[in-house]
């Protein structure tokens, strides 16, 4: 197995990186996960895909943080991964789903694997189960892969600790094969993947609670009761010692700010701490040990806090590709919400950051006097010292399975209650649907299908006529479709606009920048962690 990582190789046509990602678009199905009538995902096939790759005794092994939860899974792992390794252990993180690239998903010591262990350990993996594939034990599906993949890596590069966020529920997720983990955390437990997982917060919670196992101590954040009461009902079954981790005490970060924004972030770190203390004492590390009464956590605590990063979540990027002189003009504000909780947290760290963002600014011009900028910023159209107006713009997707009656309500009130208004509101498919994961073309946007572009656009054209007390001064029909100057297609609305890509949305962004000089642009990029992945690739590259 390859040691190093060495990047300065030259490219073929088809890299072989290229070739890893078709062979894993290859194991995407189209039925749904749990869809337990379907041979192929009977979940004991996945103790006979450990003994093709030889892993039952590695995996047994391992020292293992197991969390599940419908928010805040990837954070809590993240800022746990962070801890551990600030105290020294050789760490393993698996977290779903990726932005860009796939080794997003799999990090040693806090970095992405590199390409090259990515290839080798890939192909182990990938020829094997082929080899061994039969009608009764076909290949696994895309994220069984990923899994088995994961806990691969993490027995061949022998890591301290290996962190597992569940990819989808628990009892029946493939990360679930794990029989005895150190700890187990449950996040914020909320409504998502309904056709799935159930319709109630207390199916949601039994589904979830799937990942205790006996006798291993488990922790979860402070949750509604419906679903709190069936957690605890779980884990007196199992003997599972089931404790609440409180939400982390900002004044116990030492004056530092938690690297990931957002206030749902201290209950995120509340369990990372729980999590990390209890991974500590369990393995004999007692050097570390976290009393809850002290006044200060360890050092390597909140190094681990204070330095975590993950894409993604509640992330400010200025658009690289703007004039320098205009640098700051275009900032994209990025959060992968998608459930209807989420959405409001996003709105609310996004209402925040706008305002804290022109302030900050502010700041930079003392010489000119600042009584009239913050009413006007609580007004939510903040003319600044420097004479910009800021603008919020929204660019949104979500998937199909989503309610945007439930999604974009949330968003728009709870922005709303901060004094923020959204000028536009622009709605774009997702390049990614297209793109899949591997090296296959796009489709030309005339082929795009933007019916749900359309439905969303009109939920929020909707929202914003009920808001004005049913004044309907436009009505629906002011929408023009495919009129546009680009014969583009889309429609244009007084509020929003459909764009058939992308890029196409950000250029138009690009140029309203370009024109109107006195104006600063906010971009909040919410409703699909993949949208925001589309983002990144466009303004960061
Ligand atoms: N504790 C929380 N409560 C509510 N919303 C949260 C919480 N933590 C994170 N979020 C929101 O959910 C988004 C995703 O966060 P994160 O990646 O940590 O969660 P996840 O459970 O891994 O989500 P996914 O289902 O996408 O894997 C964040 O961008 C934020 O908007
Ligand atoms: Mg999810
Ligand atoms: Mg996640």
């Amino acid at each position: 197995m390859a040691e190093g990582c060495n990047n300065g190789s030259s490219k073929p046509t088809v890299t072989p990186y290229e070739e890893v990602l078709d062979a894993l678009s290859s194991l995407i199905t189209k039925r749904s996960r749990a869809d337990k009538s379907n041979k192929g995902d009977r979940f004991d096939l996945l103790f006979e895909y450990l003994k093709i790759l030889e892993l039952e005794e590695a995996i047994s092994e391992m020292k293992i943080i197991h969390v599940a939860g419908t928010k805040g899974k990837g954070s809590t792992c993240t800022f746990t991964e962070s801890i551990l390794r600030n105290c020294g252990f050789h760490t393993g993180l698996f977290t779903s789903p990726h932005l860009i690239d796939v080794r997003e998903r799999f990090r040693l010591d806090g970095m992405d694997i590199c390409e090259e262990k990515l290839l080798a350990y890939f192909w182990w993996c990938f020829d094997r189960l082929k080899e061994k594939a039969t009608e009764d034990i076909p290949m696994p599906n895309y994220f069984r892969f990923l899994a088995l993949l994961a806990f691969k890596i993490f027995a061949a590069e022998q890591v301290d600790v290996a962190i597992l966020e569940v990819g989808l529920g628990g009892k029946f997720d493939a990360t679930n094969v794990v029989q005895k983990p150190i700890v187990c955390g449950i996040s914020s437990l909320g409504y998502d993947h309904m056709e799935i997982l159930g319709n109630t917060l207390a199916q949601i919670a039994g589904e979830k609670a799937g990942i205790f196992k006996d006798g291993i101590p488990a922790f979860t954040v402070p949750q509604p009761d419906e679903a709190m009461n069936v957690l605890v009902e779980k884990a007196s079954k199992l003997n599972v010692t089931l404790k609440v981790a409180e939400p982390l005490d900002a004044k116990l970060l030492n004056a530092l700010k938690l690297s990931l924004e957002g206030e749902h972030q201290y209950l995120n770190a509340g369990l990372a701490i729980a999590l990390s203390s209890t991974w500590l004492q369990r393995t004999g590390h007692h050097e570390f040990t976290y009393l809850e009464q002290a006044s200060l956590l360890p050092e390597q605590f909140i190094k681990g806090l204070t330095t975590a990063s993950l894409q993604g979540r509640a992330q400010k990027v200025p658009d690289q590709y703007i004039n320098a002189e205009r640098y700051g003009d275009l900032v994209f504000y990025l959060d992968g919400a998608h459930s209807p909780e989420s959405m409001e947290m996003c709105a609310r760290w996004f209402s925040l950051a706008v305002k804290e963002d022109s302030q900050k600014k502010a700041f930079n011009h003392p010489q000119q006097n600042n009584s009239g900028s913050t009413i006007e910023l609580a007004q939510g159209n903040p003319k600044e010292r420097d004479g910009k107006i800021s603008m919020q713009i929204l660019v949104f997707n979500c998937m199909s399975v989503r309610d945007p009656q439930l999604l974009l309500p949330r968003l728009m009130k709870a922005c709303a209650n901060h004094g923020v208004y959204f000028k536009k509101a622009l709605f774009v498919p997702n390049t990614s649907v297209y793109y899949k994961i591997g090296s296959h073309a796009l489709p030309t946007d005339s082929q795009v299908d933007l019916s749900w572009q359309l439905a969303l656009q009109r939920v929020w054209e909707n929202l914003i006529q009920s808001d004005k007390g049913g004044e309907a001064k436009h009505a629906d029909a002011v929408c023009e479709e495919g009129k546009d100057d680009t014969k583009m297609g889309g429609s244009t609305c007084e509020n929003s606009r459909v764009f058939p890509s992308l890029p196409l949305a950000i250029k138009w962004l690009r140029e309203s920048v370009q024109q109107n000089e006195s104006v600063r642009y906010q971009v909040l990029v919410t409703g699909s962690l993949h949208l925001v992945g589309d983002v990144l690739r466009i303004v960061k590259m």
